[in-house]
């Protein structure tokens, strides 16, 4: 039977790892090209769930496994990928998680970083007759010049994909928006996951100031920066592309244990309970907001009774003091008051709903007492205040 994994990370952890994966294949991000997909397709670098290993699984290539692996090497060179970002932006670290991969790991790996426009795959795909991608391919990708890209990770050893030690972190200096990636495995291997952690930057510019969008979207730049719990779920979840596919999609909290023996309700039905869980979001742009989405969707024995939302106008200086106070800010201003929610829901709230006019750089989303959201969207219209903080606010340095 599967292990329950932990989804919260431990203080040992790199501070990147909150931030948003930007190349995963739900928000978009797509391998264009690999060198050799023999044994696995580059592929199942960007899936979203964690990697398995199934002792039994063969296929008719070799050993079925769930990552990138390529052929031992018996020809010059080195395997590499081209992968496009779902969400161009700004990284602030990688893992190149090389689970269950042990005597067929790539010893090492670097990673090179390009901003381009869009491009077409020129995968092998499902031909992995050839010793490599075709003549026709490699000319067309070496358009690109990828050797050439700044390097984010120099050549760095990997470690073995054993459950203690299959998570390789590289934490990354780069200020430039990126939107492709060239990862290098030398000479050849498997590698299961590579994780983007960073976030999403959005041109602006070509925005009108009077158009509706979702602040806080991940698309649009926007950023969790704190939170409470995330037990089943990290809130970052909530600002994902489209419906949540399923629970595991959303931001779910486990259940308090400070909740009363017995429950009692106010006269709008609201449980009174002493606590409740929290999730901030930094917006990929400050704006006002004019319009809220609450989706409860699939969380049908575990939403929360009720939610409320803060709003606030930081400064990048006033950020890290929050920070380092765990939001505990004097400047919270009330801009949803408490809500009644319902199972598996969508709620929708009215500029009339809400009490804040004002322009917000920052959201602090409350439930009570517990459980899991599915989506927050924030529809308003950007402002022209101060631009987004572009530097690592969690960075512990
Ligand atoms: N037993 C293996 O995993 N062998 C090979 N890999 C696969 N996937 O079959 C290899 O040689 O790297």
């Amino acid at each position: 039977m599967a292990e329950r994994r932990r989804t919260e990370t431990t203080e040992a952890d790199p501070d990147f790892l909150q931030f948003n994966d930007l190349c995963c294949e739900s928000v978009g991000g797509k391998v264009v090209f690999a060198t050799d997909e023999w044994f696995a397709p580059a592929s199942n670098l960007l899936k979203r769930e964690s990697p398995q290993f199934i002792a039994s699984a063969f296929t008719e290539f070799g050993k079925w496994m769930d990552g990138w692996e390529t052929r031992r090497k018996r020809i010059p060179g080195h395997d590499w990928c081209i992968i496009q970002l779902g969400v161009p932006g700004r990284i602030f670290g990688f893992d190149v998680d090389t689970s269950f991969f042990t005597g067929n790991h790539s010893p090492h790996v670097s990673i090179q970083a390009g901003c381009l426009g869009p491009l077409s795959t020129f995968t092998p795909g499902e031909d992995r007759t050839g010793m490599a991608a075709t003549e026709g391919q490699m000319a067309a990708v070496a358009k690109l010049g990828s050797e050439a890209w700044p390097e984010l990770v120099g050549v760095s050893q990997l470690r073995p994909g054993y459950s203690d030690c299959c998570h390789n972190y590289f934490k990354v200096n780069f200020n430039g928006r990126v939107t492709h990636l060239r990862l290098n495995m030398y000479p050849d291997g498997g590698i299961a996951r590579l994780r983007v952690y960073g976030v999403g930057l959005r041109d602006w510019s070509s925005v009108p100031t009077n158009q509706q969008v979702d602040l806080v979207a991940l698309t649009n730049g926007g950023v969790c920066l704190g939170y409470s719990d995330g037990h089943f779920g990290h809130p970052r979840n909530m600002i994902g592309i489209g419906q949540a596919a399923n629970m595991a999609d959303g931001w779910e909290t486990a259940r308090r244990l400070d909740r009363p023996k017995e429950l009692k309700t106010d006269h709008q039905g609201i449980l009174q309970v002493p606590g409740w869980e929290w999730a901030v979001f930094r917006l990929g742009h400050p704006g006002i907001i004019s319009s809220i989405e609450v989706d409860t969707n699939h969380f049908k024995g575990n939403f929360p009774d009720s939610c409320r939302i803060e709003a606030c106008l930081l400064s990048p200086e006033e950020e890290s003091q929050c920070i380092t106070t765990r939001w505990n800010s004097g400047k919270w201003k009330l801009l949803l008051p408490p809500q009644k929610l319902r199972s598996h829901r969508r709620h929708c709230y009215a500029t009339s709903d809400l009490i804040l006019d004002q322009p917000v750089s920052h959201v602090r989303f409350i439930i009570a007492p517990d459980g899991g959201v599915s989506r927050l969207r924030l529809w308003g219209r950007p402002t022209s205040a101060a631009p987004a903080n572009q530097r690592n606010p969690l960075s512990k340095l």
